[in-house]
């Protein structure tokens, strides 16, 4: 029979985020069992990562999303097939989490992705959506599509994913769902059918969301402090110089002068 010998710890981070946490002892180096609600607070909800200076959703506030837009996408499509589509990398964590939270659940639902990517290493967008070749957009066809993004932004992925997925998908819907909404960078007009929350003009990262590949893992969205930009920033010119650098010595590469004032002109904006 297991111990269940809960200890409380009361740990808080910055602004206010402060969550009661049970520890089992039996599961030793700090196996955190939340108090409330269904999912589970890992130890990195409880402390605040260095690079982040100001916490925007909190897990325990990114739950109750999960749980009034799974109720009110369950709602929807309680008697259709639907097929979730989460867009790579940045929906991965709100995807998975999502379709856990879908009830009542769909007559069918089928769960895949779809990688779509603009913001290459840096802070604004390429303007360029490169969509994944390999995904079979005709096995869509008569199903209901309910794709999941991490955050519109200039509205430029969105766009280009659902144009794609309505003249080539032959599906029988294709709706948009999308945690974070940040209205005030739209280059496009787009319209989320479904919306967590409405965003701040701010550069956020966390639960998904990267900055140069960084803090995808964080279970909570946060702005990263300027230094933490900074220095992100220098790491990625370096690596990108670094291999571009081993290219050219290995002979791998020819690169006219002109590309070499673009690759710095590229490390220059990050
Ligand atoms: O509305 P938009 O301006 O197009 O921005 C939104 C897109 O930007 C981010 O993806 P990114 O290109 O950074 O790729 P990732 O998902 O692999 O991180 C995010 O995940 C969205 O897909
Ligand atoms: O605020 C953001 N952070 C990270 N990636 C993004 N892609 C669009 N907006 C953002």
């Amino acid at each position: 029979m297991l111990l269940r010998k809960a200890v409380s710890a009361r740990c808080g981070v910055q602004g206010g985020f402060s969550v009661a946490l049970k520890c089992n002892p039996r599961f030793n180096s700090g196996s955190y069992v939340r108090t409330v609600g269904a999912a589970s607070l890992t130890k990195q909800s409880a402390t605040l990562h260095p690079d982040i200076g100001k916490v925007l959703y909190t897990q325990e506030q990114l739950e109750e999303c999960l749980q009034r837009l799974g109720s009110q996408i369950g709602r929807d499509y309680a008697d259709k097939h639907v097929v979730v589509i989460g867009v790579l990398k940045g929906g991965f964590m709100f995807c998975a989490d999502l379709v856990r939270h879908i009830h009542p659940v769909p007559s069918i639902m089928e769960v895949d992705f779809f990688k779509a990517s603009s913001y290459g290493s840096g802070m604004e967008t390429s303007g360029r959506v490169k969509l994944d070749s390999g995904f079979d957009i005709s096995s869509l066809s008569g199903k209901h599509v309910l794709v999941v993004e991490d955050i519109v932004d200039s509205g430029l992925t969105l766009t280009n994913v659902v144009a794609l997925l309505e003249s080539k998908g032959h599906a029988s819907s294709v709706k948009v769902c999308t945690l974070l909404d940040k209205r005030a960078r739209r280059k496009v007009q787009f319209e989320a059918d479904y919306v967590g929350f409405t965003c701040p003009d701010e550069f956020v990262v966390g639960f998904g969301i990267d900055y140069s590949e960084m803090y995808r893992f964080l279970p909570y969205i946060g702005v990263p402090t300027e230094a933490a930009i900074a220095r992100v920033a220098a790491e990625a010119d370096s690596t990108r110089a670094a291999r571009m650098r081993r290219l050219v010595e290995d002979n791998e590469v020819f690169v006219s002068d002109d590309e070499r004032g673009k690759e710095g002109e590229t490390a220059q904006r990050g």
